[in-house]
């Protein structure tokens, strides 16, 4: 579950509401254990390639430092409409933008520029009479309160904040999930926690020290997901399946599943249409309860039952064959843009469109007592070899135990 990468930011909030004074909170100097930190995640992230979160550490350390350099200055000038009142309406719209907006290489011109109009947008801020701009534009007085038990946080602050965090959780949901955008969300939130204590460096730093743990623990997430997802059908590969294969439980079944013809689907309809299927496939697949399914390779799928009854399985097979075979597939013209990145297809047909469908063949057997993995998988494949025979668009299930 990547909402996971939550965990240290809203350890912290919880740790500082309730044990504000524990001594592992003086025990780092800040600021510069946060820059290690920081310059410690970047490296990684460079090191394994995931250079999107080069945009966020950067925008991350210029607002440390900004706050490092603000939070001293605002406690003298003592005005109810301070820096820190804008800090967080910049900070909060800055990172926005950046979950949303698409991130050209950073060798290119576009790239540079993103990486470096955040800090430089950050640095303009400090010397722009931002507070005065706020003050002029009379906002009821009773929205610069702060929220209670707080020194920075005013009612403005929690109102934009969560305009904010609601169209963020918007857009994770509504692109398809991945680890990446709970870690951007799990930074801004830490931005937060910062400003909320800029009066306390040290409990700043610790923000900036949960935003690091946040996107450390992306990072392994992301590494992960490209150890065991298959990207084009985004359903776990062979080696996830090996994995759990290899602590199968006594009481279990698997299945081989093998579209039919599909050599010819793709003569006929080209390879790009024939990864559409298998995209859909997957998603299919995924969608289906009492199993889990996986891609072996090609065009060939795994089913992995966690029970061995016969009559279940019969009818989970059935499920899934008519499933797969009553789906309608809207085939575009090749010059007409597709649409299928989605994973799904479209139900309707309009001109220029055909609809077809595809048939799958299954093989299954129920694990025997002491079976290894590889063996199971060969008599798995055996009956699938028995459904083809048969005349495919059958399941074939050996129940020999
Ligand atoms: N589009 C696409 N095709 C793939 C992929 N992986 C394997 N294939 C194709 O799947 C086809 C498999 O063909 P065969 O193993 O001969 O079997 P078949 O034509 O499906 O016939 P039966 O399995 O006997 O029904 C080959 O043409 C492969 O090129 C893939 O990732 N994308």
């Amino acid at each position: 579950m990547p909402a996971i990468i939550l965990l240290p930011v809203v350890l912290l909030l919880i740790a500082l509401g309730f044990y504000p004074h524990l001594a592992v909170f003086t025990l780092l100097p800040f600021p510069g254990t946060a820059y290690l930190a920081l310059a410690t995640v970047l490296g990684l992230a460079l090191l394994m390639r995931q250079t999107e979160w080069v945009y966020w550490i950067v925008l991350l350390a210029s607002h440390f430092a900004v706050l490092h350099y603000q939070s001293s200055r605002v406690l003298i000038a003592d005005s109810p409409i301070n820096y820190l009142t804008v800090l967080p309406l910049l900070s909060a719209s800055m990172m926005l933008a950046l979950a949303l907006l698409p991130k050209p290489l950073m060798t290119k011109p576009a790239g540079l520029l993103l990486l470096l109009s955040g800090p430089a947008l950050l640095l303009l801020s400090l010397v722009l009479p931002l507070s005065t701009w706020l003050t002029a534009a009379q906002l009821p007085p009773i929205v610069f309160n702060t929220l209670p038990g707080s020194q920075h946080f005013t009612w403005l602050h929690a109102w934009f904040c969560t305009i904010i965090a609601g169209l963020w959780l918007i857009s994770i949901n509504l692109a398809p999930r991945h680890p990446a955008q709970w870690g951007q969300f799990a930074v801004w939130l830490a931005t937060l926690v910062s400003i909320q204590y800029s009066h306390n460096l040290a409990l700043a730093g610790w923000a900036i020290i949960a935003a690091t743990l946040a996107i450390l623990l992306t990072l392994a997430l992301q590494m992960l997901h490209l150890a065991y997802i298959d990207e084009l059908t985004q359903l776990p590969q062979r080696r996830a399946l090996m994995s759990h294969l290899n602590r199968l439980g006594r009481r279990s079944a698997v299945c081989m599943l093998d579209v039919d013809h599909f050599k010819k689907f793709n003569d006929t309809y080209g390879h790009d249409v024939g990864d559409q299927v298998l995209k859909l496939l997957g998603s299919l697949l995924s969608q289906i309860k009492g199993l889990t399914a996986y891609r072996y390779g090609g065009e060939e799928f795994t089913l992995v039952f966690n029970h061995n009854d016969v009559e279940r399985l019969e009818e989970k097979l059935e499920e899934v064959r008519l499933a797969v075979a009553e789906y309608p597939l809207v085939i575009r013209k090749p010059n007409r843009p597709s649409q299928a990145d989605n994973g799904k297809q479209q139900r309707g047909r309009s001109a220029g469109e055909k609809t077809v469908t595809v048939t799958i063949s299954l093989g299954c057997c129920i694990k025997q007592k002491t079976e290894a993995p590889m063996a199971l998988l060969k008599r798995a494949d055996e009956a699938l070899y028995a459904a083809k025979k048969a005349g495919r668009n059958i399941a074939v299930l050996n129940t020999a135990q």
